[in-house]
């Protein structure tokens, strides 16, 4: 019997593509309550977020996780079905294995068995669970945080699950997160046939050698200050489309989606403007050009959680863990302004949105032996 291992095979067994929570959030809320966890729902459009606490006083740890996953893409691409979770040579495939219902699944029972052994302990424990990381992030913990700090709720520390592991359950612990912006740049021109030059106005042309500028520039050397390190910032383009296909139509249109994950450096507004003046120097005039900001930087000064994680990494296992902020951003961004120190570790991340995502096995109980670790030094003299 492996008790985390079954809750993270019952969650994986709900096709919860973002926003449908698929009855995992109530699965969980449900098990935890007959520990005498308390429930507090936030239902915001079709995103579903629950706040899951025991005790009542400060200091608080919440942990914080997503019960959605991305889509699997075609199933016949995987060698088990996405949302039938299966063990093969110890390790556990599905959707969501590691990003992130393996930790979460390690959250809960890490909380149970806490409880269990601390049912009067100091302070409060809890679990803030969303379905809406993975999409627009808009109904999700962005909406939970705001309705909390109204009132003045805002947890002392905050641990995410997000798959911060590389090569080794522990090896990189988050302590922060770059910005991440899109742009979508539309550069329009005239259509026309591609024997008659003078009377078309090729937009792809006209993108190039921003295009060139864009590619070759190097925007920061990153940050490394008293509050820690960022890597440098950089822009990556996600998506160009441009063309009717027809091979000698030339398009009236060009389109291209940039992706900037950015430092202290810079901020969303500074991107747009340097953005901006590269086009004009380029010569690109006749262009559309819209933004989504995902979130700004940011970085959590060492606190109490740093400390417990850093003791308990290796202490359950065996390694030191390498503090930075790299990766995506996570939802820690909308907690961290609230004043919350917020620190992430999570399982390997080798396999995120992938086909035939996968964890070992052992990953799942050892993360949760590290959770437990950290509630126990945070909240007890530890053992
Ligand atoms: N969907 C939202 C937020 C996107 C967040 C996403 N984060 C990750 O992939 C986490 C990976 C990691 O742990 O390093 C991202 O950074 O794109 C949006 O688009 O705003
Ligand atoms: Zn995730
Ligand atoms: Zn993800």
């Amino acid at each position: 019997m492996n008790d985390t291992l079954d809750l993270a095979c019952a969650l994986m067994a709900r096709p919860s593509v973002t926003p449908d929570d698929a009855g995992c959030q109530s699965l969980l809320a449900e098990r935890m309550a007959a520990l005498g966890f308390a429930a507090e729902w936030f239902v915001c459009g079709d995103v579903t977020n629950v706040l899951i606490t025991h005790g009542a006083e400060s200091p608080s740890l919440w942990f914080l996780g997503h019960t959605d996953v991305v889509p699997p893409g075609p199933e016949s691409d995987w060698t088990s079905p996405p949302f039938a979770p299966e063990v093969r040579d110890g390790v556990l495939y599905g959707r969501g294995a590691c990003d992130m219902k393996g930790a979460v699944a390690a959250m809960v029972v890490a909380l149970e068995d806490f409880v269990r052994e601390h049912p009067d302990h100091p302070g409060q424990v809890g679990l803030l669970l969303t379905s809406d990381e993975e999409g627009d992030a808009q109904r999700g913990i962005r909406e939970v945080a705001g309705i909390l700090a109204a009132r003045g709720q805002v947890p002392d520390h905050c641990l995410v699950g997000e798959p911060s592991s590389q090569r080794q359950l522990g090896d990189t612990v988050r302590i922060g997160r770059r910005g991440s912006i899109v742009g979508v740049l539309t550069v329009k021109g005239v259509q026309g046939h591609t024997a008659f030059p003078e009377s078309i106005d090729n937009p792809v042309h006209r993108l190039a050698p921003f295009l060139a500028a864009l590619v070759e520039r190097r925007w920061d050397d990153g940050v490394d200050d008293a509050d820690g390190q960022f890597p440098p910032t950089h822009c990556q383009v996600s998506n160009i489309n441009a063309g009717t296909g027809a091979s000698n139509v030339t398009p009236g249109a060009a389109t291209l989606t940039i992706s900037f994950r950015y430092n202290t450096h810079w901020n969303a507004d500074t991107l747009h403007q340097a953005v901006q003046d590269m086009l004009a120097d380029a010569g690109v005039e006749n262009y559309t050009l819209d933004w989504r900001v995902s979130g700004e930087p940011f970085r959590s000064p060492a606190g109490a959680l740093r400390r417990a994680v850093a003791d308990a990494v290796p202490t359950e296992l065996g390694l030191a863990p390498a503090l930075n902020t790299g990766g995506g951003t996570s939802d820690g961004r909308f907690i961290a302004p609230l004043g919350t120190e917020v620190v992430e570790l999570g399982l390997l991340n080798a396999s995120i949105h992938k086909v035939d995502e996968y964890t070992p096995v052992a990953d799942l109980d050892d993360l949760s032996r590290v959770y437990r670790r950290v509630m126990k030094t945070m909240f007890t003299a530890g053992d």
